[in-house]
């Protein structure tokens, strides 16, 4: 049977049984936890998630579906239907203060990554403790490639700067209806921000992330250069553990924080 679906708000709803009791699951004892589901759709995580946490708070944007979902869970009082766009919507104020919650959902792949950056400022902020994601392969690749591997890239980087990565499983466009054209797969992050062991704070080595990967076929001299960094500061602040002509793609984290360090005594360009 194909549901009906609103192709734009990426409405592809598991009926894979296996599948999405592997995704609750994968979040272990739940029953002293809040959990926030991103896209409920028809409840086929919802359901089983009502039965064993604490309390979950369920953001749906399609009005029809957060209407039904509010019906059917009506004498559950730990279930809470909010019809919302999770982009709009500030994570913190859901979770109690001096408690931490975990995320759960099968994404809408349109938006999956402004939702990772979205979880990741209450990662650093210490709203959230772990989440298990679906979203589109190609994308699970990039978030869980380790540098040096061919997908590895910004949203890698800035993944592993916020959280430790799990790739769980990965499931046929067979498991959803109506059937997507790419697979799907489940990862696992726990939030564990790495800016402080680092020594580097988060907006400025965001911003120094972006420019070193602006451009793939750069190296990362090349990159730091079009951002505005004068090539003589470079080579003032270049350690020697990195290559001149390496790729941003190619250096681990370490690295990457200490090159900007050691930019950062210099001064850095504002863009
Ligand atoms: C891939 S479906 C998953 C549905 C359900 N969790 C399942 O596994 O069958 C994504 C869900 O996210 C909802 N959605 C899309 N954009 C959203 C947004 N900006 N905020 C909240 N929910 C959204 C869609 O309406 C849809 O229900």
């Amino acid at each position: 049977m194909q549901m009906k679906r609103k192709p734009k708000l990426g409405q592809n709803f598991l009926v894979d049984d296996t599948a999405r009791h592997a995704i609750v699951d994968a979040l272990g004892d739940l029953s002293k936890r809040t959990v926030i589901e991103i896209g409920p759709g028809h409840g086929a995580i919802t359901d089983i998630l009502a039965g064993r946490c604490h309390k979950l708070i369920a953001l749906e944007l399609d009005r029809a579906l957060a209407a039904e979902l509010t019906f059917r869970f009506r004498d559950q009082p730990q279930v809470q239907i909010l019809e919302c766009d999770v982009l709009k919507i500030n994570l913190q104020t859901l979770v109690p203060t001096g408690e931490t919650a975990d995320v759960i959902g099968n994404l809408p792949y349109y938006i999956t990554s402004d939702i990772l950056l979205q979880l990741f400022a209450a990662g650093s902020a210490g709203t959230l403790a772990r989440a298990v994601l679906m979203m589109q392969r190609e994308v699970a690749d990039r978030v869980s490639a380790a540098p040096g591997v061919r997908d590895y890239g910004l949203l890698s980087a800035t993944a592993q700067m916020n959280a430790q990565v799990d790739h769980l499983f990965t499931l046929p466009p067979s498991a959803f209806s109506p059937p997507p054209d790419v697979y799907s797969t489940v990862l696992r992050l726990h939030f564990a921000p790495r800016f402080t062991e680092l020594g580097v704070d988060p907006d400025g080595f965001n911003k120094f992330l972006k420019q070193s990967f602006a451009q793939k076929r750069k190296t990362l001299q090349n990159n730091l250069r079009a951002a505005g960094h004068p090539a003589e500061q470079l080579s003032a602040a270049w350690p020697d553990s990195i290559s001149a002509q390496a790729r941003a793609e190619s250096l681990a984290l370490e690295p990457m924080a200490e090159l900007y360090r050691s930019l950062s005594q210099l001064v850095l360009p504002n863009n």
